[in-house]
């Protein structure tokens, strides 16, 4: 069976998508990454678009890259030039790729009100761009815009426009399903057809618009396709393009035409996740392989039967994409959660002891009063330890007091809080203002702490979270905050629940230096 290769357009048809642009330096370290993960080849971007892709091709030559080629990507030239003259084509040569890319059109309807031009204008502006491109490259791929559209519409056009890159001498011809309509059931069929009259290897490049652009992409590749464009997340243009995050494992692992190493597709998740930092985005938890939910156990149901063998609930062993299993807590659980918690947080649990079957009453009683323990797991470890006896009392909170106070023509108002903490024997009483009631609070109860534990002055609030719960009652309602806070080490989500939303924030507020302490206590007891 033929080699499979991957050609990711993360850096041109990506950026294409709503909310994403990239720096020269961002698109260099992702090429990088590219690189390292075995894809085959990587479109850098359009350079005859603007200055930042020129750069992109100027920076990448000085860039060592241990396998993958750097494809600049374009289009035919445009009516009345010839490609000698036209800017695109210039400029594509002049960025000195491994492998040029050219788009053209296949449906007739597109060259008529696209383009305005006639039908065999066209095919010439496809044969002379490709015939001219290859006398100055090595490679040259030929996309065909809106294939699977224009074969539908009138086939024997979309083949001619095929056969004009065939002997201009393209070498591959990627079917593109530029506006993501079509479906798994005609991919097959059309590309059977397109096999009988073209010998050029073929590729595909489908977009998401169906949510079949992944789907497609595979049942092409049963088809006889053998280059498969994409981008990492499934970027791109509208609804995106199809996820080389999918695709790349279901082709190792599923279909047994591997694109990459075992070691490699290791590295998936992590690169997901860096291309999500680059581009500034917040990384989709659901997203299948390599999202954080994609291994994460809710149903008790599930939780017990993985305990048992995972791949009862699990379609692929996380490991081999650099994922990992993950059980939640919620009022869906059973003992089976419990207990596997229990077993993360190095807590000796028994299934048969009362106060596993406690615990798990008492998470689905909070659960029903409005907490969330799947974005606090360190109020629940806290809760389990609490329950087990096992927690160490580091502080108790004697009383707090917060005052907002805005005068008439006042800039802003003045936010207050005072505390008494009792520590050992010795009670603390502290004052502090704050940017807002919460702000307040945190400082006061840090300044009264910090003498004792002076390890909290690392700790820091990276998230805070406040979701009215609906029950009606307007301003009187319930409200949940969820905080997440961390230091050098870790980070971690404790949440708190009242009809009063400094009472709630405090709650919450008390478990963040709870579980700071608890895990500083245990690294010491580790290193003693
Ligand atoms: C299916 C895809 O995703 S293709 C990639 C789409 N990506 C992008 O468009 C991003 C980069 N694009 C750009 O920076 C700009 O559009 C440029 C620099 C390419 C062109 O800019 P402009 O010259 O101002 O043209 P504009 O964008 O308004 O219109 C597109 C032009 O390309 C022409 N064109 C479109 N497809 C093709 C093609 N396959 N072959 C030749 N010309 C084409 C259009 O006819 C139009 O030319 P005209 O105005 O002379 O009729
Ligand atoms: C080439 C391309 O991006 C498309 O047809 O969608």
């Amino acid at each position: 069976m033929s080699q499979i290769y991957l050609y990711d357009t993360t850096l041109r048809d990506g950026t294409q998508s709503e909310d994403i642009s990239f720096l020269v330096a961002d698109k260099v370290r992702i090429a990088q990454l590219l690189d390292e993960l075995g894809i085959h080849y990587i479109e850098g971007g359009w350079p005859g678009s603007n200055p930042k892709d020129i750069a992109f091709f100027k920076e990448i030559r000085k860039v060592e890259l241990k396998q993958a080629k750097i494809a600049a990507f374009g289009s035919t030239r445009r009516a009345r030039t010839t490609p000698a003259k036209d800017t695109n084509i210039r400029t594509l040569i002049q960025a000195e790729p491994d492998t040029i890319t050219i788009f053209g059109k296949t449906w007739d309807f597109h060259v008529r009100e696209a383009l305005r031009i006639s039908l065999e204008e066209n095919l010439e502006l496809i044969y002379d761009s490709l015939a001219y491109l290859k006398e100055h490259v090595d490679e040259v791929v030929y996309d065909a815009e809106h294939f699977f559209d224009g074969y539908k519409a009138n086939p024997e056009y979309a083949i001619k426009t095929l056969e004009a890159a065939e002997r201009a001498g393209a070498d591959c011809i990627v079917l593109c399903d530029t506006n993501g309509g079509t479906l798994p059931f005609e991919i097959g069929r059309i590309i059977d057809q397109v096999r009988k009259q073209i010998r050029t290897p073929l590729g595909i490049h489908a977009h998401n618009d169906s949510e079949c652009a992944v789907a497609n992409s595979l049942v092409a590749v049963e088809h006889g396709i053998v280059h498969v464009q994409g981008t990492i997340n499934g970027f791109g243009e509208r609804c995106g393009n199809a996820n080389l995050c999918s695709i790349a494992p279901a082709l190792n692992l599923k279909m047994d035409r591997p694109c990459m190493s075992e070691e490699q597709l290791r590295n998936l998740r992590i690169v997901s996740r860096t291309v999500y930092e680059l581009a500034n985005l917040v990384p989709n938890k659901h997203q299948p392989y390599v999202g954080n939910s994609a291994f994460a156990h809710k149903g008790g149901v599930h939780v017990s039967a993985i305990q048992r063998h995972p791949e009862t609930y699990e379609h692929i062993r996380p490991e081999k994409v650099g994922n990992i299993t993950r059980v939640l807590v919620s009022d869906l659980s059973g003992k089976s959660n419990i207990l596997a918690k229990a077993e993360e947080f190095n807590i000796n649990l028994d299934s048969k002891d009362p106060v596993t079957q406690e615990i798990l009453e008492n998470i689905k009683d909070l659960e029903n009063q409005g907490f969330q323990f799947e974005g606090a797991e360190a109020s629940f470890e806290l809760l389990m330890r609490r329950a087990l006896g096992t927690m160490r009392h580091f502080f108790s909170v004697l009383g707090f007091r917060v005052i907002d106070y805005r005068g008439h023509g006042d800039a802003r108002p003045l936010s207050e809080a005072t505390v008494r903490v009792k520590v050992g024997g010795r009670i603390e009483h502290t004052a502090a203002e704050g940017q807002g009631p919460v702000n307040a609070l945190d400082n006061a109860m840090r300044k009264a702490l910090e003498s004792f534990y002076p390890q909290l002055k690392d700790m820091r609030l990276f998230d805070y979270k406040v979701r009215v719960l609906p029950t009606g009652k307007g301003t009187a309602s319930v409200t949940r905050v969820l905080i997440e806070s961390g230091d050098r080490l870790a980070r971690w989500g404790t949440v708190g629940v009242s009809d009063n939303i400094i009472d709630a924030s405090y709650q919450a507020l008390v478990d963040a230096y709870q579980y700071k302490l608890l895990q500083h206590q245990e690294r010491q007891n580790r290193q003693d």
